[in-house]
């Protein structure tokens, strides 16, 4: 099967999320909706592609019954996928939504357990969806019995065929998959203070954690900040956007959809002011809706004249 865009999601996830009025830790929480989306982090990549008109595949691991519900459902979306089957069951993965602060809390599951023939199969079945690919988008955390350098692998893997690589995970995946040198990382502030060591407090210490990024050999830094809208880098530019107003309902997956939203500009040839202004209106219009649901290409483009990318000048 032959794509431009492959993601991988190693340890995917049904969402389910709940809405209560306002959450009370210890006390008795009554729902008020409830919905399931397919998630994971390359599913949600993937999943904005294919509302992008981008011609993408989203592949991993997956496994049970839980599994082919979330299966089913990519197919009701028309998303494509070809995932490795494995022993065991997919996550569930929490999410409460409270309506009195608008806040969401996150209980992830760890998922299954995952045999080393597994990951060779795995590995089999990328190399071969690779030969035909331009993107690789790496996202999401690692199930049990993946080695921590799987991200690193792929990214030699990709390299070696002249895919570029998109990561978006944390702690040691992340550290280790920045070793083999990805053409692109979206860290948020917390994962970029752990990568770099570097103070993240200010707009000037963000800038400068997110050079050493670039001078370890990567081409693009996206520092995702929430409500506060992202900052991007290249080796020449460096641009701030920030959001327009929303009323948060669920900010899951907005990370996810900045990141779809930043390969469809590279696959379309965007400038960086372009990219980050059309990455920042993803991710924002994503954070305006309820459960895992992202954002479309037509509300992107209805929306993304309200933000502006502001050039940033790095102190010498
Ligand atoms: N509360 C919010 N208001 C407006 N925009 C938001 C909000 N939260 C997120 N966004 C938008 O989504 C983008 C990505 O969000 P965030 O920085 O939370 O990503 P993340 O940490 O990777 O999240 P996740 O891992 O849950 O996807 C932000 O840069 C911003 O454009
Ligand atoms: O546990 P991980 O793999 O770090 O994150 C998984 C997850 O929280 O990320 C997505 C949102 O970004 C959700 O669809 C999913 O439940």
């Amino acid at each position: 099967m032959k794509s431009t865009v492959v993601t991988v999601t190693l340890n995917p996830a049904l969402d389910k999320t709940v809405t209560v009025p306002a959450l009370e830790v210890g006390g008795l929480n009554r729902v008020r909706q409830v919905r399931i989306d397919p998630g994971g982090k390359g599913i949600n990549v993937a999943k904005v592609l294919h509302g992008f008109d981008v011609d993408v595949l989203a592949t991993g691991l997956i496994a049970g019954g839980y599994g082919e519900r979330l299966l089913a459902q990519l197919d009701r979306q028309g998303v494509p996928h070809s995932f490795v089957r494995v022993p065991g069951e997919t996550r569930t993965n929490l999410k409460v939504y409270s309506e009195s602060d608008q806040v969401t809390t996150e209980i992830n599951e760890n998922g299954f357990d995952v045999q080393p023939q597994s990951v060779l199969e795995f590995l089999n079945v990328l190399e071969e969806l690779l030969s035909e690919a331009s993107y690789l988008v790496l996202a999401g955390s690692l199930p049990k019995g993946v080695s921590s350098d799987i991200y690193g692998q792929l990214v030699e893997l990709a390299n070696s065929k002249g895919v570029r690589t998109i990561l978006d995970a944390d702690g040691d995946a992340l550290k280790k998959g920045l070793e083999a040198r990805p053409y692109a990382v979206k860290p948020n502030l917390f994962e970029l203070q752990q990568l770099t060591g570097q103070g993240v407090e200010t707009l000037d210490e963000i800038i400068s954690a997110g050079q050493t990024l670039l001078a370890r050999g990567l081409s693009l830094v996206v520092v995702s900040m929430g409500g506060d809208g992202a900052v991007f880098l290249n080796k020449e530019e460096t641009y701030q956007v920030k959001p327009f107003p929303i009323t948060p309902q669920s900010t899951v997956g907005a990370g996810d959809s900045m990141v779809a939203a930043l390969v469809h500009g590279l696959v379309t040839g965007k400038s960086l002011p372009e990219l980050a202004e059309w990455a920042t209106t993803a991710g924002t219009v994503t954070a305006s809706k309820r459960g895992t649901q992202v954002c479309t290409a037509e509300e992107v483009q209805n929306e993304v004249h309200r933000v502006t990318a502001k050039k940033l000048v790095p102190k010498a």
